[in-house]
């Protein structure tokens, strides 16, 4: 069996098709998997990097209000459509699978044209343009959380990576911290804007890096690709870096997170059992709001509007959260078990079954 995996742009539709395409070959070691991309977005480093092949479709991206892009969207997506079928002709897949997001548009209009089995996969909470397209063209379209607004879906969950989903934070630990060259034994902080980085949380944290340092806090702080971040001079270690490829080690160092709610840094943080402060990103459909709504409901993590993200309420609320050893351990509890982890495989099979 061969499958056609397309997603890409950011790693929040990189990591699940990553998560996927490993999982398939788990199941099934004789499926070979093509994956689908764009020149420009993080799949082109991380795809090739997994020992995965990588085609090329352009980027057509898909603007949320009228005007000039808009009418340009027609063109573009007919010329990505043409490239996406010249692929589907010379790969010749069983099936077609997209995780949402720009690149998968021709994917699904190519599958579409060919007849091919085509199975749809929603990150978030909350739909988005292009998946809301392509659940039209299929009966087989998975969600990642219980309730997202496409009708005829089935909630598996999304598709976490096997070095976060099988982690052992406590066995890793002492390793973790050595190997960002954090101390060993104190509480510590791991900050993360998703795969982009987040101006304002990265504002935030830096102003209360005296605070921090103060209560005994050091800091991971993951500070996105194209963000300038200076490493503060503190008494403790603050450790800055731009992208971290191994979130397994940074998982396994923090002892609380603060970060975006994309739907995947949700799944992983809760899923290892992190405490977190959710800072939704304010732009976009708001699903970022309801990615981290279930975690937070059930007492493992808190929820901070963008704007309210303040160096002093970093000061003033992450630094005794740090601190506090029983509250961390009761909220990380909490968190563990919230969403499923065991995706991967469900949607696997989900994808041999539509190929059938
Ligand atoms: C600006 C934007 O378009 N954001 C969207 C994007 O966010 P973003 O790409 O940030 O998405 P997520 O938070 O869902 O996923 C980030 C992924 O990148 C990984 N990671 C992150 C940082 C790092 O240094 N190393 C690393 O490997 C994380 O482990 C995770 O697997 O996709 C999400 C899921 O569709 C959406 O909810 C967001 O609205």
């Amino acid at each position: 069996m061969h499958v056609l995996l397309a997603g890409g742009g950011t790693a929040g539709h990189t990591s699940p098709l990553l998560a996927t395409a490993d999982a398939l070959r788990r199941l099934d070691p004789t499926v070979r998997v093509t994956c689908l991309g764009t020149t420009s977005g993080l799949e082109a480093r991380l795809v090739p990097e997994a020992g995965l092949p990588l085609e090329f479709v352009p980027k057509v991206p898909l603007p949320r209000r009228p005007g000039k892009a808009l009418l340009q969207v027609p063109g573009k997506l007919l010329a990505a459509r043409r490239a996406a079928l010249e692929v589907v002709d010379r790969v010749r897949p069983d099936v077609v699978v997209g995780f949402g997001g720009y690149v998968s548009v021709p994917a699904y209009l190519a599958a579409r044209t060919r007849r091919l089995p085509l199975v749809v996969h929603e990150g978030n909470a909350l739909a988005g343009i292009a998946n809301k397209l392509g659940a039209r063209l299929t009966r087989h379209v998975a969600t990642s959380f219980p309730g997202t607004d496409i009708p005829h879906a089935t909630y598996v969950g999304l598709p976490v990576r096997r070095m976060v989903s099988t982690l052992d934070r406590d066995a890793l630990r002492a390793e973790a911290r050595a190997s960002f060259g954090l101390d060993p034994d104190r509480p510590t902080l791991l900050v993360t804007g998703g795969s982009q980085g987040a101006a304002r949380i990265n504002a935030a944290v830096l102003g209360a890096a005296h605070a921090l340092s103060r209560a005994g806090v050091q800091v991971l702080h993951v500070a996105g690709p194209t963000q300038e971040v200076d490493a503060p001079a503190t008494d403790v270690p603050y450790v800055v870096r731009q992208y971290v490829d191994r979130m397994d080690l940074a998982y396994a160092a923090a002892d609380a997170v603060v970060c975006r709610a994309g739907s995947n840094t949700v799944t992983e943080v809760s899923g290892v059992g992190l405490p977190a402060v959710y800072v939704p990103l304010p732009i976009g459909n708001g699903e970022q709001a309801l990615n981290a709504r279930p975690v937070v409901e059930a007492g493992g993590g808190l929820l901070v509007a963008d704007e309210e993200l303040t160096s002093e309420w970093v000061a003033a609320h992450v630094a005794p959260m740090l601190t506090d050893p029983e509250g961390l351990s009761r909220m990380g509890a909490a968190a563990r078990g919230v969403m499923k982890l065991d995706a991967d495989e469900t949607l696997a099979r989900m994808i041999m079954e539509a190929a059938r």
